[in-house]
């Protein structure tokens, strides 16, 4: 294929890449079989599974080696899942019925990384993944696949994309782009804390390209241009170099405080979902968890979470938070983010969505209070509420909490707000004289307010800017601190260049960001003047369009990072 092509996805991992493809998922076209080798089956399979298994275990090593802790963990687990002696009874025994060893093989790696798959738990169910990925290994050694013995720059490319790929050893994975896969899985994981864009839920059209095809992948963008032209060629280069020197030289100032030029401090946290982006919020310098997103677990749950399957993903993330500000929000299923037990069955469209539906289930909201007390018990915890509308539901929800933290025998730990309603910002004074402290969702306050669905590619966080929403975020300012409570702002708003000076200047105290953009919003915030953002706040508030406010921005605040 020799066409310019373009494709869209989800971002998974951030940033641009330019390289080859290279399919991890397909036998080379001229394989032997090893079927019509002859040999003995068992011998076949067990040799298979045992070089697959050292070498896992080799590369753990590597890994472990070279202080990559979470990475080798992850190979430990996948050479253990190639040692499995039942997985491999299950192929020798379909081998032994006369199926082709690799058919064999397959059917057994299916099989048993679809019973995992079933069971009710969200850990186990990624570990289904990491079944699928080893599988795929053995059959890639079957077939003679040895891999590209190269050191260009591959972008991966498959249905699926496991953690080990994007691990492989002796090869430089610059990028990776798959037809399936979730922002939660191992693959993703790695590939954040590696820095290696990624770009999932891809059009299978992506798996006719070749092998050694140029692509280019804008993961910022959720674009990928499969044999670019030269002038994006260029780009994509230039981008590249210069994004590299810039992360280097604002991870210089790391180590200072998120302080403007005239002395007025933000308290800078991160958004997180995961232990590895807990950690990289710690190394990035934040001053704990602004946003933690408990619900992205469930979404491919089959039933209500119990206190168990809570406890699996929350002990993790916690861990590796001790002693941390942990601003934990409670589930928070909607039209964008339902798992597959509400989305399809009518019970769950007759609870609706958001907090109304998780009020409805005090069992199950009551499970996850109980849960959060016990895990984040070695934090400084503090639970939000997502999509209030109301003082009724905020006492609601106290009431459950101050029960599960009776129960605990532990007090009850601060309980805020998001403020994403209309309707929230219309009680924003009763809200903030009885919440502990509110935090502006502008993500979807400002769909809100503008009236826009959130899967509308024009509802950019660069909207918060429309005066409207920066309006309501004033407002609930004004209330908040009439009655001596904090804001933050945990939106991607608060990470957008010409937003962030408008946010500080309407008096938010606090931001929360996504950790790999911790570093350049310090750098802006040290670079603006806090009078200046005042100022800049209250023209803005007169004009009419997010247009003119930007312009009104670049004009008087236009920060020069390194
Ligand atoms: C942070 C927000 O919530 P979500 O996780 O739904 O983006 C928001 O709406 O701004």
């Amino acid at each position: 294929m020799t066409d310019r092509r373009a494709y869209t996805g989800h971002t998974a991992a951030p940033g641009t890449a330019l390289g080859f493809v290279h399919r991890t998922d397909r036998p080379p076209a001229k394989a032997v079989l090893p079927h019509r080798t002859g040999g003995d089956p068992t011998k076949q399979i067990t040799d298979a599974f045992d070089t697959i298994a050292t070498r896992l275990l080799d590369l753990s090593t590597s890994l472990r080696e070279q202080g990559k802790d979470e990475q080798a963990d992850i190979m430990e687990v996948n050479s253990y899942i190639a040692q499995d002696q039942d997985l491999r009874d299950q192929a020798v025994k379909r081998a032994n019925y006369g199926r082709p060893v690799p058919v064999a093989v397959r059917q057994a790696i299916d099989a048993y990384a679809g019973t995992i798959a079933e069971l009710d738990d969200p850990t186990l169910a990624e570990r289904a993944a990491d079944v699928r990925q080893v599988g795929r290994r053995v059959l890639a050694h079957l077939y003679g696949h040895t891999g590209p013995a190269t050191d260009q720059p591959l972008v991966l490319v498959a249905h699926e994309i496991g953690a080990a790929d994007l691990l492989e050893p002796g090869l430089t994975v610059t990028a990776a782009i798959s037809v399936t896969g979730g922002p939660n899985s191992h693959a993703a994981i790695v590939a954040r804390s590696l820095g290696i864009p990624f770009l999932l839920a891809v059009d299978p059209q992506l798996l006719e390209l070749p092998d050694g095809q140029e692509i280019l992948l804008d993961a910022d963008m959720a674009s990928a241009v499969a044999h670019p032209d030269d002038d994006e060629r260029t780009k994509a280069l230039h981008a590249m170099e210069t994004a590299r020197n810039r992360r280097l030289a604002l991870a210089e100032e790391r180590h200072l405080p998120a302080e403007t030029l005239d002395g007025h401090r933000i308290v800078l946290r991160a958004n997180v979902a995961t232990p590895a982006e807990a950690r990289a919020a710690l190394t990035t310098g934040a001053e704990g968890v602004g946003l933690l997103r408990t619900e992205l677990p469930f979404l491919n749950h089959p039933s209500w979470p119990t206190r168990n399957q809570h406890a699996a993903t929350l002990v993790p993330v916690l861990r590796a938070l001790t002693g941390q500000v942990v601003t934990a929000r409670t589930l928070d299923f909607a039209d964008d983010k339902l798992p597959p037990f509400l989305a399809e069955s009518r019970e769950g469209r007759r609870l609706g969505r958001g907090l109304p539906l998780m009020l409805a289930q005090p069992d199950a909201f009551a499970d996850q209070f109980r849960s959060l007390l016990s895990a984040g018990a070695d934090t400084d915890l503090r639970i939000m509420i997502p999509m209030v509308a109301s003082i009724d539901e905020l006492r609601a929800c106290r009431r459950l909490l101050q029960a599960a933290a009776a129960e605990a025998g532990v007090p009850t730990p601060p309980l805020g707000i998001m403020v994403e309603l209309p309707e929230a910002v219309a009680a924003a004074d009763d809200l903030a004289r009885e919440a502990s402290f509110l935090s502006i969702g502008s993500n979807d306050l400002t769909c809100q307010i503008l009236g826009l669905d959130r899967r509308d590619p024009t509802a950019t966080p660069a909207m918060a800017a429309h005066p409207a929403v920066l309006d309501a975020i004033a407002r609930v300012v004004t209330a908040a601190h009439r009655h001596n409570r904090q804001v933050s702002v945990c939106g991607d708003a608060a990470a957008h260049p010409f937003v962030t000076p408008l946010l500080i200047g309407i008096g938010c105290d606090s931001l929360s960001v996504a950790p790999a953009a911790l570093d350049e919003v310090r750098a802006r915030i040290r670079r603006i003047r806090h009078d200046t953002c005042v100022s800049l706040a209250a023209i803005a508030l007169t004009r009419e369009t997010p247009e003119e406010v930007r312009r009104l921005v670049e004009q008087c605040c236009q920060p020069s990072l390194p």
